[in-house]
């Protein structure tokens, strides 16, 4: 069973990757949206020279949607008040013309926005901000808070209805690729990853740099659209493995969804060789606490159960406040359900 952390800015430093390492996850996660290619780079050196065993996965961001880096304000936003949502092109005349500071420019061009017209909601931060979207007008998208917070460039936003099947890769995920292999990365990670179409040109893209670096990495998907899972099958027959970006699909698809999306995905990829690896709110509560709770135990053993080949922590590890507890009570409790799951079998089997 892979046991995932991902490195963010609790646990970049090289004491914080041995308790980790140390706690039992034979993976770490680099995430490129975040950081910069020299701290990435010493990270991966570290690792390297340290723990020869311990693989490295590099995670593209592909479609993610974000505010915009030229957002001139980090701001608090309440409940009822008015927002306007628009791309990086038309943000200084949207601050012109509506004369507030309650402008959130997205990271995505004007005719992206303008694709469709039919938004009703657009959430914040894997759906814990939320906007009901009053009005779509040629420049920008006019929404009323529902549920408040900060507001600062980079944030992931979530567009749900957002058309995405003339986007392509970004300059930034083929740059990216590159410096993946370059660094021989044992895995690389599409984000967003929704269509057939979209998984040829990762793979394009992987095998042209390729020649120059080497080494070739396995390749997975992340599933974080309703698109996404629709195409499941296709998806998964072109890569070595899927993760069930749970964090994303929130917003994406709706909270009480989860449980569904999950239970299919792992059918539908059951009699395969592909990783299924789940992320995101593995053990949330450890991230201020230093025991997890009963339902999250319950769900790691079910989905042990069901035939997942991995877990993936990101914001228990990058941004909690216990990482290497996190760490060790997933492997315990892997442990301690695969013994009992396997007793009288070899191995796990999938349900
Ligand atoms: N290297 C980093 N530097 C700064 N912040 C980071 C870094 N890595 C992660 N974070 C922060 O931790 C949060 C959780 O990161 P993680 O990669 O686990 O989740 P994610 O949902 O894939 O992130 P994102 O949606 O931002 O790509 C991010 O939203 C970001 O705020
Ligand atoms: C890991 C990730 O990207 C998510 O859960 O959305």
């Amino acid at each position: 069973m892979n046991i995932i952390a991902t490195i963010g800015p609790r646990n970049c430093k090289p004491y914080a990757i041995d308790q980790i390492i140390k706690g039992g996850c034979n993976f770490v996660r680099i995430n490129l949206s975040h950081g910069n290619y020299d701290d990435i780079e010493n990270t991966v050196l570290y690792i390297r020279k340290n723990y020869k065993d311990v693989k490295i996965i590099m995670d593209l961001q592909g479609n993610k949607i974000r505010v915009s880096k030229c957002l001139k304000d980090v701001f608090k936003i309440t409940l009822g008040e008015i927002v306007y949502f628009c791309s990086e092109d038309d943000y200084e005349c949207v601050l012109k013309e509506k004369r507030t500071s309650n402008i959130i420019p997205l990271n995505i061009k004007k005719q992206m926005i303008l694709d469709n017209k039919g938004y009703k909601k657009i959430y914040m931060k894997d759906g814990t901000m939320e906007f009901d979207v009053l009005e779509v007008s040629k420049n920008y998208i006019k929404a009323m808070t529902k549920i408040g917070g900060i507001v600062r460039a980079e944030k992931g936003c979530n567009l749900p209805g957002i058309n995405r099947t003339s986007w392509s890769m970004t300059k930034k995920d083929i740059h990216d690729i590159s410096f993946a292999l370059s660094n021989e990365a044992d895995v690389i990670c599409y984000s967003y990853c929704s269509y057939y179409n979209q998984c040829v040109e990762f793979k394009e893209a992987v095998f042209k740099s390729i020649k120059q670096f080497g080494k070739i990495p396995k390749l997975w998907g992340k599933i974080e659209t309703k698109e996404g899972i629709e195409n499941i099958r296709q998806i998964a027959n072109e890569l070595d493995g899927i993760v069930i970006a749970r964090g994303d699909l929130v917003p994406e698809t709706g909270l009480f969804n989860i449980p569904l999306i999950q239970e299919k995905i792992i059918y539908t990829l059951k009699n395969t060789k592909k990783e299924i690896i789940v992320a995101t709110s593995v053990l949330s509560s450890m991230k201020y606490s230093v025991r997890p709770t009963i339902s999250e135990l319950t769900a790691i053993y079910n989905l042990l159960k069901s035939g997942i080949t991995g877990f993936m922590l990101t914001g228990e590890t990058t941004v909690g406040k216990n990482s290497s507890e996190v760490v060790k009570t997933l492997s315990a409790s892997i442990k301690y359900y695969e013994r009992i799951l396997n007793k009288g079998t070899k191995k796990t089997k999938r349900l």
